[in-house]
């Protein structure tokens, strides 16, 4: 397996999304990504990075003495390395998460990571990369994120949750296109339909606005 990873940004934070909101955590930015979603915060992780080896990324996720990692991108699941960087991590002890926007097969990932798997919507416009047959493969300890610009978008995702009972597979998030859903709107939505979805705003903008390293 390849020792070297292209990233962008590696930082220390509080974990802005998911159920793990609030926790202290490491983040690794890994460059490159197949998708162009409309509203991606992340653009600037497409290109440029720096090639970083597995024992350089290990030591300076350990200099910040925080057990939780979050591996995001751009599109990690797209480099081959990050197999044996979740390894690496999982076997010293780190609670791992990663970021998949759903494009990539995901069978394939450490059993003992949680992947965060978005269903990108129609809105995305990335919804004809989505590579449905990973929904196969979530479980418990996985959740599915539906990231959503308006209201066609919910109802798009209510629609398929209700149709493919996406709860029962894994705990469902729905996230508000920040600064462009009022998470108002998206709560009161979730409220009336009784959707069985955990409503999710991102912490970290509040906190500091939108800007990489945070
Ligand atoms: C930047 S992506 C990187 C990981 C992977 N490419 C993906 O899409 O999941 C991380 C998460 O941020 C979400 N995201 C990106 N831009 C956003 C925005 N403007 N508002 C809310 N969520 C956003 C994505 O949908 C995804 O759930
Ligand atoms: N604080 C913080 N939490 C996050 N959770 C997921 C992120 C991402 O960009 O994937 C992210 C991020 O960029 N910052
Ligand atoms: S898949 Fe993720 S990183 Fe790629 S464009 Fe979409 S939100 Fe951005
Ligand atoms: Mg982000």
């Amino acid at each position: 397996m390849r020792e070297t990873l292209r990233i962008t940004e590696i930082f220390h934070s509080l974990q802005g999304e998911t159920s793990r909101m609030g926790l202290p955590t490491v983040f690794v930015r890994l460059t490159g990504c197949p998708m162009r979603c409309t509203y991606c915060d992340s653009a600037y992780a497409f290109t440029g990075g720096e090639t970083r080896h597995l024992d350089d990324i290990m030591a300076q996720i350990a200099s910040y003495d925080c057990k939780t990692v979050c591996v995001t991108g751009g599109e990690p699941l797209v480099q081959k390395g990050v197999h044996l960087l979740f390894k690496r991590l999982c076997d010293a002890g780190y609670s791992v998460s990663v970021e998949t926007g759903g494009g990539e097969p995901i069978a394939g990932v450490d059993p003992r990571v949680s992947r965060i798997f978005d269903i990108k919507t129609p809105a995305s416009n990335e919804m004809q990369n989505m590579h449905w047959p990973a929904l196969d493969d979530l479980n418990e300890r996985d959740e599915i994120k539906f990231v959503l610009v308006n209201r066609a978008d919910y109802e798009w995702a209510r629609e398929l949750l209700q149709e493919k009972r996406l709860h029962e597979k894994a705990p469902v998030l729905f996230s508000p296109v920040w600064e462009t859903l009022p998470p108002q709107d998206l709560a009161a939505w979730v409220l009336e339909d009784r959707l069985p979805v955990r409503m999710q705003v991102q912490l970290h903008k509040i906190l500091w606005g939108e800007k990489p390293g945070v």
